[in-house]
């Protein structure tokens, strides 16, 4: 039973011979043990025949992944179960797709096959189109080279154009619609999903197709496509226990731990299919009993059993990993279809998260080029650009963002949603860590009474950084590493409903974890405590006026923009969560817009400052200035410069009576004990005096010293 889905992978390195599948079948009858059930093969030309002639062995056979509408024939293939719908179950989608959008005149384009495969889907799609009143203005087939029929497609002036071809013709098809001009913004392609990821960039050579990736990748940008549910990602069904034992997520997650891969295309169907024949074969052979028979007893001949076990598949019902699996009188499976969309609908945001990515290199550049300047040397440049890299960061997570299933392979699309919340969380820590540390210095150096200190370096303030971020990549981790993120699709909840035993249901990707709330849930409270943080030293720092070295008015603008905008993201997003365009839109434009106005608050100060008449340098001009005082202009450059004379002063002043209390204290010393009468006195005054000092002291910090501030050392 196993056997036959091992030989159809091999069969399919040979493209698939009807010849060789038949080949196998009979070595498989004729040589022991006695099969009871098979299970495959994957495409339809080769399950046709195996389906037309293993009926008179008594075998039942039970495919993943053939999905010709042929097989539904039940005089010819009567014996035949599959756990995948059939290409039919596309139609409904299309024609629903078509009405939406109110495209009225289409064309039609199938890959003339044996198996019958696309003819008959074009035929019922023909049907469909009439009774919904859609003119169908072009409907071709090709056997091998679809030059003259696109050529057609296009003279008839067809836009919207419905292709049922195999992958290796698709390329063909497309190279030539390429060549032909049949592709862009005017044309809209709806063909189908079930191809390998990247499918229009592979074996281009070896088939001989004349054109090469980039006209490839211009060609099919844009392309709807139709495609079979291959993981139940409903999110309610998603996390109910199946039939195995485990939810859909876990065996995704099982399957990719196992094999390295993510789920394939058919490999969770031919999971259920295994499932599919135990269960049938587990209830038959309690009925079996009851009749004295046993499986083992199997033989070609026995029809009666045969007829047990079809009879048990008409009533096997379970939930899969691909969804509730039932049959249908024709033996298949009732089941969902997704349309996914290639597009650069992200184009504009993307466009705009890059400008923003310019602009963060623009101010690194202004940090660097101008590092000897006062105000830039004051306001800790080393942070700054911390501060720089976090919101580049948080702008490409942004373009990641924007990567959906029509750009990126939906197995990947997990991938791109760690990598986004890896880069967001980071690129927020690193933004926002670093402001706060900054602020937090200046905070104790204006807050403080205390008499011992210690010098606090930009060192010390990249290392608290450090651990915010080494805390971001632990949990990070833990998240990626217990529940990683997967695909997840969202019920759009509009237009459910049956058509030819299919269900249609509009859905929408999304990232899905297992317990995601709690996940992002402790992000956002981390994140929050910081930013609660934050607002309390920059309220703590608002009277503090020197502008080089405090930031308080800017983190507090920052913080308050990114609350208000954050939480009117959230708020407006979890209403409309099924617009998918309008979701990442906001949320795009709300990061975007906060990404910015921080960068804006932090560094415009500064470029202004490097603009006015002095570039940004009094420091270095204080001695010429204190000799020309009629030079300062501003109340801010004054204070400045007189807090900084006054400092140097008082610094002398206490050198002298340090020097002073010292020899106090030796003479001390050297007095005999009984002298000692005054010791206590003596160590108060120098508290009072030390006290005193220290107050002088911090009360502005020398500016030379601006990144080697004094805090106390409890
Ligand atoms: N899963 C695609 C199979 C196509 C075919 O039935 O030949």
């Amino acid at each position: 039973m196993i056997g036959c889905y091992l030989i159809d992978c091999y069969l399919c390195q040979f493209q698939c011979d009807p010849g060789i599948g038949m080949h196998i079948l009979y070595d498989h009858i004729y040589n022991g043990p006695t099969k009871i059930m098979l299970l495959g093969a994957a495409l339809s030309p080769v399950t046709q025949p195996i389906a037309d002639t293993s009926k008179y062995w008594n075998l039942l056979q039970v495919s993943y992944s053939s999905t010709s509408p042929a097989l539904k024939n039940r005089e010819l293939y009567p014996r035949f179960f599959r756990t995948i719908s059939t290409d039919l179950a596309f139609n409904p989608a299309r024609v629903e797709l078509l009405i939406k959008y109110g495209w009225k005149r289409v064309a039609t384009l199938h890959q003339n096959e044996p198996s019958g495969i696309f003819s008959q889907t074009t035929k019922k799609l023909h049907e469909l189109l009439y009774k919904k009143g859609i003119d169908i203005v072009a409907g071709e087939s090709f056997t091998e080279d679809p030059t003259n029929q696109l050529a057609n497609i296009k003279e008839k002036d067809a836009r919207i154009i419905i292709g049922s071809f195999y992958e290796t013709q698709a390329r063909q098809v497309f190279c030539e619609a390429f060549k032909q001009g049949i592709y862009g913004k005017r044309y809209v392609w709806i063909i189908i999903g079930w191809y390998d990821d990247s499918w229009w960039e592979r074996d281009l050579e070896t088939e001989g197709v004349s054109c090469d990736v980039r006209e490839m990748r211009m060609a099919v940008d844009g392309y709807l496509a139709t495609d079979h549910m291959n993981l139940n990602e409903d999110d309610v069904t998603s996390k109910e226990m199946t039939v195995s034992g485990l939810t859909a997520l876990e065996y995704a997650k099982k399957f990719r731990n196992l094999t390295g891969i993510q789920t394939s295309h058919e490999s969770s169907f031919a999971y259920d299919a295994t499932w599919a024949i135990a269960l049938v074969l587990n209830t038959s052979a309690q009925r079996l009993r009851e009749k004295g028979k046993s499986l083992e007893n199997f033989t070609y001949e026995d029809k009666e059993m045969a007829d047990a076990f079809e009879e048990t598949f008409y009533n096997t019902s379970f939930l899969g990993v691909t969804g509730q699996v039932s049959f249908t009188k024709y033996g298949e499976r009732v089941g969902y279809v997704k349309i996914e969309q290639l597009q650069a609908l992200f184009a504009c945001m993307a466009g705009v998260a890059v400008l923003g990515i310019l602009l963060g290199i623009g101010f690194l550049w202004i940090n660097f080029l101008y590092r000897e300047r006062r105000i830039i040397k004051m306001s800790s440049p080393r942070l700054n650009n911390v501060i720089v890299a976090g919101c580049i960061m948080t702008y490409f997570s942004v373009i990641l963002f924007g990567l959906d299933g029509g750009v990126v392979a939906s197995e990947k699309y997990g991938q791109v949603c760690t990598a986004r919340a890896w880069i967001m969380c980071i690129g927020f820590t690193l933004a926002f860590g670093a402001m706060f540390t900054k602020t937090w210095r200046v905070h104790a150096i204006f807050k403080s009474i205390s008499p011992k200190k210690k010098v606090i370096r930009d060192e010390h303030l990249l290392l608290i950084v450090l651990i915010l971020v080494f805390v971001d990549v632990l949990y990070l981790s833990l998240w990626t590493g217990i529940e990683p993120m997967q695909t997840g699709y969202l019920e759009l909840g509009e237009k459910k409903r049956m058509e030819d035993d299919k269900e249609i249901i509009p859905v929408v990707q999304h990232c899905e974890s297992e317990n995601i709330s709690y996940w992002l849930g402790a992000v956002y409270g981390f994140k929050g405590l910081l930013l609660l943080f934050g607002v309390f030293l920059a309220w703590e720092t608002r009277g503090v006026t020197i502008p080089a070295l405090n930031d308080s008015k800017s983190i507090g603008m920052s913080v308050y923009n990114v609350v208000i905008l954050s939480i009117l993201g959230v708020a407006i997003t979890s209403f409309i969560k099924e617009h998918q365009n309008a979701t990442f839109t906001i949320t795009a434009f709300f990061t975007i817009v906060c990404t910015t106005l921080t960068l804006f608050f932090v560094f415009v100060p500064k470029v202004v400052m490097l603009l006015s008449l002095d570039g940004g340098d009094e420091a270095s001009n204080t001695k010429r200035r204190t000799a020309n005082n009629s030079d300062f202009t501003t109340s801010m450059d004054k204070n400045a410069v007189n807090m900084t004379v006054e400092n140097s002063l008082l610094k002398k002043q206490l050198a002298v009576r340090e020097q002073h209390l010292m020899e106090l204290r030796r003479l001390l010393e050297n007095l005999p004990p009984e002298s000692r009468i005054h010791e206590e006195n003596s160590e108060e005054d120098e508290g009072k005096f030390k006290k005193r000092k220290s107050i002088v002291q911090f009360k502005q910090p020398d500016p030379s010293h601006a990144n080697e501030s004094f805090v106390p050392d409890e």
